[in-house]
C-alpha cells in the first residue's frame, strides 16, 4: 500500500469576540455557497498557522493572532483526493472589516447562527467548533452513498 497519497489542505476560522459575536461570510462560489466561516486553500510549502492568517487577512480584512486548531473536516472528492479542512478559533484580531469577491462578511450574534442559509453541512462543522469531545467531521463511503461521523 502506498504510503503517500493526494491531498487538498484547507483552513477555516471561527472568530468570536467578548459579547458573543461570530463573524461569518456569505459564501458566493457556487460549489459550496451560503453562510460559513471565512478560510481557504493552504499554499505549496506555507505553513498551517500562516494560511490561516493569511486567509483571514484576504477575506476579512482583519489580522488574527493565536489561532488554536479545534478540529478538522475530511472527505474524499470525486478525483480521489483526500480534502482536509483544518478548523481554527480565535477572538483575537486587529484591524477593519473589509469584504472580498468571495462573499460578504459579517458579525452576527452566535445564537443566531441557524436563522441563516447555511453552507451544506456548515452545521455540522459548527459542532465540531464548539465540542469538548468531538475534534473530526468525517465521510466515509458506503458503496454509492456517503455518511458523516463525528470523532
Ligand atoms: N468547495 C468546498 N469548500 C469547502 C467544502 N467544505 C468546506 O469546509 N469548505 C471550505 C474550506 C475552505 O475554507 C473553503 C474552500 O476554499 P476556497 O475554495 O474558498 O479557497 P480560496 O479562498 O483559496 O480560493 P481560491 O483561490 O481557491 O479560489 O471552503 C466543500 O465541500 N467544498
Amino acid at each position: 500500500m502506498s504510503r503517500s497519497e493526494q491531498a487538498i489542505f484547507t483552513n477555516m476560522c471561527m472568530i468570536y469576540d467578548s459579547t458573543g459575536q461570530i463573524l461569518v461570510q456569505d459564501r458566493v462560489k457556487s460549489d459550496w455557497s451560503g453562510i460559513t466561516f471565512p478560510g481557504g486553500h493552504v499554499q505549496q510549502a506555507e505553513s498551517f498557522t500562516t494560511s490561516v492568517i493569511r486567509e483571514v487577512y484576504e477575506e476579512t480584512g482583519l489580522t488574527i493572532s493565536s489561532p488554536t486548531l479545534c478540529g478538522i473536516k475530511q472527505f474524499q472528492t470525486s478525483a480521489g483526493e483526500r480534502y482536509v479542512v483544518f478548523l481554527y478559533k480565535t477572538n483575537e484580531f486587529t484591524g477593519e472589516l473589509q469584504s472580498s469577491r468571495e462573499g460578504k462578511v459579517f458579525w452576527i450574534k452566535k445564537e443566531n447562527l441557524f436563522d441563516y442559509q447555511l453552507a451544506h453541512d456548515f452545521e455540522k462543522m459548527v459542532h465540531i467548533f464548539e465540542s469538548e469531545d468531538d475534534s473530526e467531521l468525517y465521510y466515509y463511503q458506503d458503496g454509492e452513498h456517503s455518511y458523516s461521523k463525528f470523532l
